[in-house]
Parts: structure tokens; sequence; C-alpha cells
């Protein structure tokens, strides 16, 4: 693989203005009082139900179309949800009429939203893009396509890059439609730190990462109680690979192979050992991670140069002006016995991360804790913000 960077990765460069595809991707300005209609698969879902409390008071985008499985569609969004969300219904979801989850009811939406289990979620986003729709998917099933963005929208948003790529590589080639993946919701709450780090230090060599997940990250119901409540669980399938092949996609940036097409380099530019060990807690919100880093650079920094780069960490979804970003991404506690998801899993109502207990580690470099909202920016939010991204670099046309 050639390492002449097509795109080069989020740590070496702000936004695309250094981009050869920048003129695919004119900056965009949206008009003032403009609206954009989206619709969201999975609507009735965790994950669903974040999206609508989201997107019910969003700027630009407007709900005009939800799906769900057979069993709820025919019914208004009030009668088809368990509602779950501590806020009320929003009232101008109440009404609109939950559909089954086939493209022609979604014809008019510039932007798809899918929170689908991930048992349908191949086969009806592969649908909806071939029906030449704009898909932002929470589902594990296309991350590991190599011609589909895996996206955390704090960290890798130059991937959108390869867009034009699975737009003209798709039988028969597409105009609007794709498909853009955000990430594992463990993953995710760990690569924004981990992302500010090499931004600030330079590469990673190292990971240990050990999770406590909650519960409402298998869905609803999920877990059952007798399995989780007085417990422990040390294993969630999948989640530890996940996690592992996922951080190396985000990190890493998109080069030439030899044939000259755009591909993601897994972090290959400096090679990333990560070693993930997965937890189901009784925790209904929030999953938090223990992570341990050694940095390439020697000597590496000290945990004030961390906590000083964490702190700092800015990203092009604030600095372009995404109406989702958060103002403050990475809030560092002082205090010895923070995060804890009782506390912080609504810092910046979800959209950011907290981090605490940064120290020496004595056998790799640093270590510390991360809390991430797990249905906010693990899902809903970075999906979001995902889109804005999309819709501010000209990807999505409005
Ligand atoms: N929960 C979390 O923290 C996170 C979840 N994810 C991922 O997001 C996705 C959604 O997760 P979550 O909200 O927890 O899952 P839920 O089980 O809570 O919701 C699943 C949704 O999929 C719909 N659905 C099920 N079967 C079908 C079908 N045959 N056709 C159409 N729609 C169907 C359900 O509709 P109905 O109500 O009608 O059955 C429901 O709206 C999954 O892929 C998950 O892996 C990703 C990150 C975090
Ligand atoms: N597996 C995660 C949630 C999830 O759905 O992950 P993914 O989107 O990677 O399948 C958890 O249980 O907490």
């Amino acid at each position: 693989m050639s390492s002449s960077h097509l795109v080069p990765a989020d740590d070496e460069v702000a936004d695309f203005s250094s981009s050869p595809l920048l003129a695919k991707y004119p900056r965009h300005n949206m008009q003032e009082g403009a609206v954009i209609k989206v619709g969201v698969l999975g609507a009735t879902g965790t994950v669903g139900q974040r999206f609508i409390t989201l997107l019910v008071d969003h700027p630009w985008f407007v709900l005009h179309a939800l799906g769900a499985s057979p069993r709820s569609a025919g019914k208004p969004y009030a009668s088809a949800v368990n509602w779950k969300q501590a806020n009320r219904l929003p009232p101008a979801a109440r009404d609109m009429l939950v559909n089954e989850c086939k493209p022609e009811f979604f014809a008019d939406c510039a932007v798809i939203f899918s929170g689908l289990d991930a048992d349908v979620a191949g086969e009806i986003e592969a649908a909806f893009r071939a029906a030449d729709l704009a898909v932002f998917s929470n589902a594990k099933n296309y991350r590991r396509d190599p011609l589909v963005p895996l996206i955390v929208p704090y960290v890798n948003p130059s991937h959108l890059a390869i867009v034009p790529h699975q737009q003209s590589a798709h039988a028969p080639p597409l105009k609007k439609g794709f498909i853009v993946t955000n990430a594992n919701c463990s993953t995710t709450g760990c690569v924004i730190p981990l992302a500010a780090l090499e931004k600030a230090f330079g590469p990673l060599e190292s990971l240990l990462v050990t999770t406590m997940q909650a519960i409402s990250g298998a869905g609803y119901p999920g877990v059952p109680s007798l399995d989780i409540m007085d417990n422990i669980v040390p294993f969630i399938s999948g989640e530890e690979e996940k996690m592992e092949w996922e951080t190396l996609k985000i990190l890493g940036g998109v080069v030439k192979n030899d044939e000259g097409a755009p591909t993601f380099d897994m972090h290959a530019r400096s090679p990333l050992r990560v070693s993930a060990s997965c937890n189901r807690v009784p925790v209904i919100d929030g999953h938090t991670a223990c992570v341990s880093v050694r940095f390439a650079r020697r000597p590496p920094p000290s945990p004030q140069q961390v906590r000083e780069a964490l702190i700092a960490f800015t990203c092009d979804a604030q600095t372009l002006g995404c109406p989702s970003a958060p103002l403050h991404v990475i809030s560092v506690h002082e205090e010895p016995d923070r995060p804890q998801p009782r506390l912080d899993r609504y810092y910046q109502d979800g959209a950011g991360v907290a981090v605490g207990r940064v120290r020496q580690c004595q056998v790799l470099d640093i270590k510390f804790v991360v809390l991430a909202n797990n249905v906010s920016i693990g899902a809903a939010t970075s999906s979001i913000i995902n889109a804005e991204l999309a819709v501010l670099k000209g990807v999505v046309p409005s």
C-alpha cells in the first residue's frame, strides 16, 4: 500500500481545504431558514427515540418520515413506541405515521438516520442507498466495508472524502446515495480522547482498554434483570473485536492503494496494538472505560501535559459550526472519583465525553478513565453531527 495520503489523517489537517477532492466538496453555506427533510429508520428503538428527541428542535433538519418493523407500521408514532425517555414524547412526533422501512416512503428525505436492529439493517440500508438516499447508520453491518466511512464526528470527518468513490463503485453509480456509519458506542468514547492525544503528541503505539458498559447498550428490553442486577457480565458478544478493529479505521487516514484507489490505512503509518476487555454492568446509561496508552514518542508526555491537551482539544465540527457540536468536547475532572455515569453522562447534553484520573501508568505510559453517553455521542448524536458535517462539506446537497 502506498503511503501517499489522498486525504490526510485528522491529526494532520483540520479540514478539507488541502484535499484534492475539494472541487467535489465545495464549502457549503446554508441559506437562512433552509430546512432539510430527514427520515428515521428504527424510530421506535432506544437509539431511535434519542433521534426523535434531538431532531424535533433541530435548526436545519425537519422530521419528515419515520420507519420501524412491520409490527409498528401503520400506527401513529405515539401508539407504536414504548417511550422510555425522561422528556415527554414530543408533540411534533406523536401523530406521525410509522411506515415500513421501504425507500418509497422516504423518497423526499435528503438524509436518512438509521437506528435499525443490526439483524435487518444490512438489507434495508442497502436498499435505501440503491434508491439514491443518503444513509447515516448506527448499525455495525457496513463499518468494515472498504468504501464506507466509519466516522466519529470529532475525530475523522475527513473520511467523508471516500463517499464519491462509494457512489461511483455502486452498480449502477449513484448521484446522492451513500452509507456513512458511526462507530460502536464504546469505541466512540475511547477514540475521542485518543484522537486528542495523537493530535498533541503523535501516534500511539499500544492501547489497553477495559469497559464497563451500560444496559441500554443492548437496546430494549436488552439484558434480563436477573442477569444484570447485583452482577457484572464479563462478556458482550463481538464487542472486543469491534473496539480493536474500529479504533484503527477511525484513527487511521485515507491513502491511495497501488491501483490509485482510495483506501483506509488502518493506522498503518505507525502500527497501533489494541487490546479490549468488555463488561456489562448494572448502569442504565453511560459507558465507562479504563484506558492505558503507550506513545511512540520518547519520552512520553506527562500526566499534566495530557490533561492540558485533552482540555484544549477542538475539532472541525465546532469550527465549521455544526449546530449539534458541543461547546467543549472533553471535560477533564480533577476529583479523584470522577467521571461517574450518574453524574457525568449528560455532559454537554450527552454530546461531550468526561475524562478523569489522568495519571502515570507503570506498564504503559499514561492511564485515565473516560465516560461517554452510549445513546447520545455513542449513537444518535454522532449520526446527527456526521450529517451536519456532510451538509457543511456539500456531501449532502441541500
Ligand atoms: N443502544 C445503544 O447504546 C447503541 C446501539 N447501536 C446500534 O443501533 C441500532 C439500534 O439499537 P437500539 O436502538 O439499541 O435497538 P432497539 O432494539 O431498541 O431498536 C431496534 C429498532 O429496529 C426496528 N426493527 C426491528 N426489526 C425490524 C424490521 N424487521 N424491519 C424494520 N425495523 C425493524 C425496531 O422496530 P419495532 O419497534 O417496530 O420492533 C426498532 O425501531 C443497532 O444496530 C445497535 O447495534 C449503536 C450504538 C449504541
Ligand atoms: N454492543 C453495544 C451497543 C451496540 O449496539 O454496539 P454496535 O452498534 O457496535 O453493535 C453495547 O452493548 O453496549
